[in-house]
């Protein structure tokens, strides 16, 4: 009889031991030496001599996390005015972690199945953002599936349609499918109306949008440049590790791959995030591992403008249905991700709470354990709704003044880049955004509260 891997039967060639000691690692971690991968693991599980975490030990990882953070950043906590659109929820990747895609197949025209899914036209695309704009945001994150009839511009298209087995490129033409998601070219010009910042195109989306060609990361970012795209979201990286990726996302580009698409968008000139998903299968040492890929690559780099962790949200996920995971992170975990990320990524300015993961309680926690960024307004959110995540779609700017102020920090709206800032005087009511290109300081509005649900 077939039987699908569950937790125990995981066996990790890296796991969480070292001869290094937890208290030469927090010295070092004090002083603000570079830390090694073996520094980080012992910060992360507070020691292996003992099962579980230290909580004394945790408490000081967390404090030498805020002081460098202080020392970094100051007491600033920065937010910025943005709107999630993501274009397609259609995608065949078939990522463990993920409830957010839908087979691509029941968005094709005269299907019985009735697509949960959606997506957007360039058109409907365009009408969302400008509508955003007029509210005052400055940026849209824009994260898609890999929707089979994506294809780069028309030139990629053409290439796609040319193809002798579309199937093997994971090709479908636009007529096959109810709705045309467009090209991404064609996605991207549409999201820079009114000059918003596009934030868009993960390595995996980049590597969809070159694929059946020769051609490099660079020529597909440079393409997007042009285009309007603004920035990379860092997100794909999960861990970066890949006995870690065979378990959670066999089919999804390796860490090579994510790692040679952002020194690609670096050297177009475009800046980027990055991130961690964790609290799934992996252990403190890929998470370790995983931190030493991304600073490495900063080394390089220099274009990482933020780094974000993503807890993982386990409750509709395959890997938590089919039993290879019994939840998700704990808290204790939740917080030493955030302080060891302040504290081994030393050319990394931002660490980011992300309330959509953490909720506002543990969100602000995490602005005393490392983080002095707080996300965005985001105004709608899909990945972790749909995965099971239950703390809501977006924040005001009052939300935002009322939670930094309320832990004594001071509330600065900023740029995606974080060039342009804002302080905000608690003081001085009504709170909204400025940055945006058509932003005025009015208080950004949902669309239920401007128009409230007409009764019939
Ligand atoms: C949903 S994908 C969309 C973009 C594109 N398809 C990709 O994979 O890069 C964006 C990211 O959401 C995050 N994500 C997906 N499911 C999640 C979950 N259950 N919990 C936490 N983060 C999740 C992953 O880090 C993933 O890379
Ligand atoms: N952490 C999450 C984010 N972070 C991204 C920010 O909202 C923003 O786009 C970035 O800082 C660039 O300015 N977005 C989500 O949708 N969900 C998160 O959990
Ligand atoms: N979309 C990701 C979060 C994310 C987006 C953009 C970023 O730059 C960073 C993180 C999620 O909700 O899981
Ligand atoms: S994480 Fe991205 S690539 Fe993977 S299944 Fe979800 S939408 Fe598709």
């Amino acid at each position: 009889m077939e039987r699908s891997v569950t937790e125990a039967d995981l066996t990790f060639d890296h796991v969480p031991v070292t001869d290094q000691s937890f208290e030469n690692a927090l010295t070092k971690a004090r002083a603000g030496d570079r830390l090694t991968v073996d520094d980080a693991i012992e910060l992360l599980t507070t020691g292996t001599d003992v099962d579980g975490i230290d909580q004394t030990r945790k408490e000081q990882v967390l404090e030498a996390a805020d002081r460098r953070r202080a020392d970094v950043v100051g007491e600033e906590v920065t937010f910025i005015a943005n709107l999630n659109n993501n274009v397609t929820t259609a995608c065949n990747v078939g990522c463990l972690f993920c409830n957010f895609k839908d087979a691509a197949h029941t968005f094709e025209r005269g299907t019985e199945m009735e697509s949960a899914g959606f997506t957007k036209t360039p058109d409907e695309s365009r009408e969302i953002v400008a509508d955003a704009a007029e509210r005052g945001i400055y940026e849209v994150t824009s994260v898609s599936g890999l929707h089979p009839a994506f294809a780069l511009d028309a030139e990629h298209r053409e290439i796609l349609e040319a193809h002798p087995d579309p199937k093997a490129v994971n090709y479908k033409p636009p007529e096959a499918y109810e709705t045309d998601p467009g090209t991404y070219a064609e996605q991207m010009a549409a999201m820079s109306v009114d000059g918003v910042h596009v934030h868009s195109m993960t390595p995996e989306e980049a590597y969809h949008a070159r694929r059946g060609t020769d051609w490099s990361y660079e020529d597909v970012y440079g393409r997007l440049k042009e285009a309007g795209l603004d920035t990379v979201p860092g997100t794909a990286a999960e861990i970066l590790v890949e006995e870690v990726r065979e378990v959670i996302c066999p089919g999804k580009i390796s860490t090579e791959g994510w790692l040679e698409a952002m020194e690609a968008a670096a050297t177009v000139g475009l800046d980027m995030t990055a991130t961690i998903m964790y609290g799934h299968v992996e252990n403190e040492a890929h998470r370790a591992l995983h931190l030493q890929r991304i600073r490495e690559l900063q080394d390089r780099t220099g274009t990482i403008t933020e780094f974000v962790p993503l807890s993982f949200i386990h409750q509709n996920t395959p890997l938590f249905e089919h039993d290879v995971v019994s939840g998700g992170a704990s808290t204790d975990e939740d917080e030493l991700m955030i302080a060891v990320s302040r504290l081994f990524l030393d050319n990394i300015e931002h660490i980011q709470s992300s309330w959509v993961k953490y909720g506002d309680e543990q969100g602000l926690k995490m602005l005393s354990c490392g983080a002095d960024d707080f996300m965005g307004t985001i105004l709608s959110e899909e990945i972790t709704k749909r995965a099971g995540g239950g703390y809501g779609e977006f924040r005001s700017f009052e939300d935002y003044v009322d939670l930094i102020s309320s832990i004594g920090r001071i509330p600065v709206e900023r740029s995606t880049d974080y060039e342009t800032r804002r302080v905000i005087d608690p003081d001085d009511p009504p709170f909204g955004p400025q940055l945006g290109p058509k932003a005025d300081g009015t208080p950004i509005l949902t669309p239920e509260e401007r128009a409230p649900p007409a009764d019939d």
